[in-house]
């Protein structure tokens, strides 16, 4: 007799080792991340998806807030072949209900060949199969969550001040904090604001930059961001990552589309469209830009050629699918936020130079 149960869309249910008990639901979805398993927990993005981690053992190097990427974990429950009793001291202490002891090659292989689906889980001395059922049968799809952006953003405005003299509007629609911090490093003063921001909350910073955050969901249901898009397109330079690709793209003429089981993990090649290079990043998406609308594509996945990274420089527009902040993963795209930074109008340069040489 088990004490975990994990009921699949598929009609399947799966036993397991119940580590973290409790009751829940969401999106099952899997990383094949081998490092960062604390960066990847805290990333906002996973709101109400159950996070499978493909590498089999997750804890090997302990559990440290500073590597964290938000202020708790997001993912509704963690499944690996094995985590260590500190991870789950973690996952039990933010009530995150957690399993091992399961085939997680299973797992997997039933999301690639059938895409991200439901799952209902159930850990704990009283777990049966059925009561697994109901949690599915509670599951909402994704874009289903149509205010998910007010679960994880920021409610307050908060400024991270710089040492240079450009400022950036970052829309935190479930922002990993390395994205801040690489903006603040190059220094950019950044005001973070909440999803749902105003075109006047903008306005009132006259900002350099204005830049769309990761953040979990749907794209489309984000209409607050598309409406800020639209009402600064040519104004303000536009900078996004992930769903703020997304965001941008889409609020731009083009549209977005649901992935069958999206890319996660910390080595997906992306080929520039100019330069040739091809570059290692970090991912985690579901969705993706079907049709880029008024943008051009600069970069693409080189394993299902969907946009990585997309541009107008008529619009002063960059943005990325992927995840130049890395944390985790590698370090290749971080001069993604230079070429942000050099979006900025000119007389910031010049204002900089003085202070440089004071
Ligand atoms: N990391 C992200 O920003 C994810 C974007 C969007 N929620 C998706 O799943 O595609």
């Amino acid at each position: 007799m088990s004490d975990a149960y994990l009921a699949l869309e598929d009609g399947r249910v799966v036993e397991a080792r119940g580590r973290v008990p409790g009751r829940t639901r969401g999106e099952l979805v899997f990383t094949t991340a081998y490092t960062g398993y604390e960066e990847s927990l805290t990333d906002p993005s996973y709101e109400e998806q159950v996070l499978t981690f493909s590498y089999p053992l997750i804890g090997n190097y302990g559990v440290r807030a500073e590597r964290f990427e938000s202020d708790r974990i997001h993912p509704r429950a963690a499944v690996a072949r094995e985590f260590t009793d500190e991870v789950v001291e973690w996952l039990a202490e933010e009530g995150v209900p957690a399993v091992d002891h399961i085939d997680t090659r299973d797992i997997v292989t039933s999301v690639r060949e059938q895409g991200a689906m439901k799952v209902g889980i159930v850990v704990g001395d009283d777990a049966t199969p059925e009561a697994a059922k109901e949690e599915l049968a509670k599951c909402k799809g994704m874009s289903e969550h149509t205010d998910i952006g007010a679960q994880v953003t920021t409610t307050e405005p908060v400024t991270y001040e710089g040492d240079g003299d450009t400022t950036v509007a970052l829309v935190d629609c479930g922002a990993k904090k390395s994205i801040a911090e690489s903006l603040v490093a190059r220094g950019a003063t950044v005001h973070v604001l909440p999803y749902d921001a105003t075109e006047a909350d903008v306005s009132a910073l006259s900002p350099d930059i204005l830049f769309i955050s990761n953040g979990p969901g749907d794209p489309e249901n984000y209409t607050a961001t598309h409406d800020l898009v639209e009402a600064f397109a040519g104004e303000v330079p536009l900078a996004g990552i992930c769903l703020g690709q997304q965001i941008i793209a889409s609020a731009l003429g083009g549209t977005t589309e649901k992935m069958a089981f999206g890319h996660r993990g910390v080595n997906q090649p992306v080929r520039d469209l100019d330069s040739g290079k091809v570059i290692m990043t970090t991912q985690n998406h579901g969705y993706t830009v079907a049709e880029p609308g008024t943008l051009d594509v600069t970069q693409v996945n080189v394993n299902d050629g969907t946009a990585e990274g997309l541009a107008s420089t008529d619009l002063n527009v960059i943005t990325r699918q992927y995840h130049p902040e890395a944390h985790p993963g590698p370090h290749d795209s971080l001069g993604f936020f230079d070429d942000v930074l050099a979006m900025a109008p000119a007389g910031n340069e010049k204002t900089r130079k003085v202070v440089a040489s004071d």
